[in-house]
């Protein structure tokens, strides 16, 4: 299973490092996402990302160390950084929109164009739909996201960085589904000094009170 190695992150030998992207609309919630995750962290006065920052989060699955390197930069077209050198070597990406924002949802297709042209063929997606503590002020239904989902072949969750709902399940399903498809052989770019097969292990699904990615998938876990 996917479990947390610490905020700090955890020291000692490391079976895999996986870069993942975030991208989408500027003030989605981004880079607060990536804080809570990385070190349980929410501001609600975040700045807007300049260039390119990342993070590491070291977790453990199927006893292996996996480390996540998650990598954030600005929604403003202004502010971000080179795109190929953004999505160079990423075998994940998360693709944020805001719950309250219908422009932020309408400009998934665009995101994903992008990301699609840029990035390995073979990278995991998955559709964040954040804020979701705010559903007084919902624009974007779930089932609407969902149905788009499943139409790309995408992971789907809802989170809120706010209070932390589904923010480690949406990574851990990420991580997880790569650490699958690494273990096929069909995503060349992650780095891996143990690529061994780990075929016929076992995958832990979500716990109670999580939501199942819209993909159909053997994946997921939480910490
Ligand atoms: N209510 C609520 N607010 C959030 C949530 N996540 C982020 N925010 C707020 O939304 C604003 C933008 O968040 P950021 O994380 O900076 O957004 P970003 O997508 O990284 O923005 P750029 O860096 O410009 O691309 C900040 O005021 C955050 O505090 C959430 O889950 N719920």
């Amino acid at each position: 299973m996917a479990g947390g190695g610490g905020y700090g992150g955890a020291s000692g030998k490391v079976d895999y490092v996986f870069k993942v992207v975030l991208i989408g609309d500027s003030a989605v919630g981004k880079s607060q996402l990536l804080a809570r995750f990385a070190r349980d962290e929410f501001s609600l006065d975040s700045k807007a990302t300049i260039g390119v920052e990342f993070q590491t989060r070291t977790l453990t699955i199927e006893e292996k160390s996996v480390k996540a390197q998650i990598w954030d930069t600005a929604g403003q077209e202004r502010y971000r950084a080179v795109t190929s050198a953004y999505y160079r070597g990423a075998v994940g990406a998360m693709l944020v929109y805001d719950i309250t924002k219908r422009e932020t949802f309408d400009h998934i297709p665009r995101w994903l164009e992008e990301l699609r042209a840029h990035a390995d063929k073979n990278i995991v997606i998955i559709l964040i739909g954040n804020k979701s503590d705010l559903e007084d002020q919902r624009a974007i239904p779930t089932e609407d996201a969902k149905e788009f989902a499943e139409k790309e072949g995408l992971f789907f969750l809802e989170t809120s960085a706010l209070n932390a709902t589904n923010v480690e399940n949406s990574f851990n399903t990420l991580m997880m589904e790569i650490f699958n498809t690494v273990n096929k052989k069909s995503l060349s770019s992650a780095e891996s000094n143990n690529p061994g097969s780990l075929a016929g292990k076992k995958i832990v699904i979500p716990g109670p009170g999580q939501e199942v990615p819209a993909k159909t998938s053997t994946c997921c876990s939480s910490a």
